[in-house]
C-alpha cells in the first residue's frame, strides 16, 4: 500500500513521550520528524509538543533557540499541538508559577498537576467537539494539568468534571491529556487536516 506523505509532522524530541506521538503519526501514513533543532524545525508543516516535563522542556527549548524559533512559525500560521506538558507550553500564563518560561502562544492560563494527588493518573471517555461533531474520545491523563483562564478567540472544546482540557486557537491545538496512549488518531489526523490546509495557504 502506497503511503500518502504528503506532510511532514514534526514532533519536538528533546524529552517525554515523543516516541508515541511518532508512532501515532506513522499510523496515519504521514511523515513524522523529530525535531531537535531549528533546521529540523524548518522540514515541519505541523509540529506536535508532547507531554513529559515542562520545566525541563522548557530549559532545552531555551538552549536550543528552538523556543523562538517555534514561536515565530506558530505566530506565522504553522499548526501546533500540544499535550499535557507541551499544553502548558503554549500557554500565556501558569498559575502560581510566573518565573516559568512558555512559549506564550495561546491566550490561556494553566494549572500544573492540577487533578490533585488522589488521581494522578486515570483514564476518561470524555466529549469532544470536532467542529462537525461532538464525538466521546478515550483520554489518558497523567499528572495533568487543565485550563483556567481562556481569551476571547480561544475555542473550548472539551471538559471533564467542569475542568476544561482541550481548547484551539487558531492553527495551536493544547489537551491536558494524551490521545496518542489510545489507539484514537482523530486528534493526530486533525493536526494532519491543519498542516495540509497550512502548506496549501503557503502554495
Ligand atoms: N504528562 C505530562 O506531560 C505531565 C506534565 C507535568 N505534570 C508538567 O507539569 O510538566
Amino acid at each position: 500500500m502506497e503511503e500518502t506523505r504528503d506532510v511532514t509532522v514534526g514532533v519536538l524530541a528533546l524529552q517525554g513521550d515523543f516516541d508515541a506521538h511518532l508512532q501515532t503519526i506513522r499510523k496515519l501514513g504521514l511523515h513524522a520528524k523529530e525535531v531537535r533543532s531549528q533546521r529540523d524545525l524548518e522540514e515541519v508543516d505541523a509540529l506536535i509538543l508532547p507531554g513529559g516535563e515542562s520545566t525541563t522542556i522548557g530549559k532545552l527549548l531555551a538552549r536550543t533557540g528552538l523556543d523562538v524559533a517555534i514561536r515565530d512559525r506558530g505566530q506565522a500560521g504553522m499548526p501546533i499541538y500540544g499535550t499535557c506538558a507541551g499544553m502548558i507550553l503554549l500557554a500565556h500564563t501558569i498559575e502560581g508559577r510566573p518565573e516559568q518560561p512558555t512559549l506564550d502562544l495561546m491566550d490561556i492560563a494553566v494549572a500544573r498537576n492540577a487533578f490533585g494527588r488522589q488521581i494522578e493518573s486515570f483514564e476518561a471517555d470524555i466529549p469532544f467537539d470536532f467542529g462537525a461533531e461532538v464525538v466521546p474520545i478515550r483520554a489518558v491523563f497523567i499528572r495533568a494539568p487543565y485550563v483556567t483562564k481562556v481569551g476571547p478567540d480561544v475555542r473550548i472544546l472539551s471538559k471533564f468534571q467542569d475542568k476544561i482540557v482541550a481548547v484551539r486557537q487558531g492553527n495551536l491545538l493544547a489537551t491536558a491529556f494524551h490521545p496518542e496512549l489510545t489507539d484514537n488518531l482523530r486528534l493526530h489526523a486533525l493536526v494532519a487536516e491543519m498542516a495540509r490546509n497550512y502548506r496549501a495557504s503557503r502554495g
